[in-house]
């Protein structure tokens, strides 16, 4: 598995792209960010008629077993209760996700107790991780399951019609376990990359940073072999993410990152394959510290600097309704030639 069949993105659709903006009657590339992102859909649509008209949030929801080192400000019951509100449809994700068209659909990849709410599809592998500072998060098995389960996800999503996803995740400690990926994976020490999380105080986020240390000092994970880190120091959440941006790598379709747990699995995807990165659409950049060094090296423009740090996909369900904007502009807006102007004789010097 993970054998992805080579794919590029389609040059000349980007191209007819590039043109159609530019016949627009306006400032040549004012749009900015969003002009490229657009671009980009066009270039992994393989059209530059890019449609974005039915969108999904897909929540990878599951427990971290270091919660136990009090590394949160609440304790894991309140992921199975957010979980299941999503499927209520009263959490933050179901009103930003109405208010964008977005179907919202919350995936049970690791909870620690069973769901009894209908509406959340069950792809439990276990009852939450091992607490990272004593053992690995997850057996290797457990891991390759977690990245089929979402690649799985987008395949559907893809037959079903969908045109874009957006990552989203829910699980108490989970900026712990994405911190300590972070850490390893871009070689920087733990206090640069770790923040508050859903709320600490400056003592808990000492304590954070110790966890941290101690989980990485015991779990040793060789920083060459992603899949490898995601095991010992990761989680079903970020493991179910990166299998979005990889299926979106399989399937041709666009993959939204969300905050910071959300952006180390796209770089977790990026370094198992970076062709990953050609289909992933960046949002906003979260609170948390990990997010700008993983944006530089993602080499991605966040749209949104908002200090957002709500995770369940919201950042990206924000992303939608700017795209739909911009998207009037680039099907409806009067071209230079329907307003008689010929945009480029004005700098002709003659
Ligand atoms: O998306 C983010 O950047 C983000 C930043 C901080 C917290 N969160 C959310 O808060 C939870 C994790 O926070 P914590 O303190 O329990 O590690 C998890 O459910 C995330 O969805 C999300
Ligand atoms: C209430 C609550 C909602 C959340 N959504 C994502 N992480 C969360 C953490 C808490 C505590």
């Amino acid at each position: 598995m993970l054998e992805i069949r080579e794919r590029n993105l389609d040059h000349s659709a980007m191209i007819d792209s590039k043109k159609h903006w530019d016949n627009i009657a306006k400032p040549i590339g004012s749009l900015g960010v969003f002009e490229d992102l657009i671009i980009k859909i066009a270039g992994i649509q393989g059209s530059k008629n890019v449609d974005i008209g039915k969108k999904a949030v897909v929540i990878m929801c599951s427990d971290n077993g270091v919660v136990k080192e009090n590394v949160t400000q609440t304790d894991s019951s309140v992921t199975a209760i957010v979980t299941e509100n999503f499927a209520k449809g009263i959490a933050s994700i179901n009103q930003m996700a109405a208010a964008a068209g977005a179907k919202v659909i919350p995936v049970d990849i690791g909870i620690n107790r069973d769901l009894t709410v209908p509406g959340i599809m069950n792809r439990k592998i276990s009852y939450g991780t091992g607490n990272i500072a004593k053992e690995a998060a997850m057996t290797m098995e457990q891991v390759l399951k977690a990245v089929e389960t979402g690649m799985e996800i987008v395949k559907d999503l893809k037959d079903e019609g969908y045109k874009i996803i957006g990552t989203g995740e829910m699980g108490i400690g989970n900026t712990t376990t994405s911190s300590a990926v972070a850490s390893v994976l871009l070689n920087l020490p733990v206090r640069e990359v770790t923040g508050k999380g859903a709320g600490l105080s400056e003592v808990g986020l000492k304590n954070k940073i110790r966890v941290i240390e101690e989980a990485i000092r015991f779990n040793r994970p060789d920083p060459g072999k992603p899949l490898e880190v995601l095991a010992k120091l990761g989680g079903y959440d970020i493991a179910g993410m990166v299998g979005l941006y990889l299926g979106g790598l399989e399937h041709s379709i666009p993959v939204v990152i969300d905050g910071v747990i959300s952006s180390v699995a796209a770089l977790l995807a990026a370094r198992i394959n970076r062709e990953a990165v050609n289909y992933m659409i960046p949002s906003h950049m979260s609170k948390e510290p990990a997010s700008i060094k993983i944006m530089e090296e993602l080499g991605l423009t966040p749209v949104v600097y908002g200090n957002l740090a709500l995770g369940e996909g919201t950042g990206a369900a924000l992303l939608f309704p700017l795209l739909d904007m911009v998207l009037k502009v680039y099907h409806f807006n009067s071209t230079f030639e329907n307003i008689n102007v010929k945009a480029y004789e004005r700098f002709d010097t003659k």
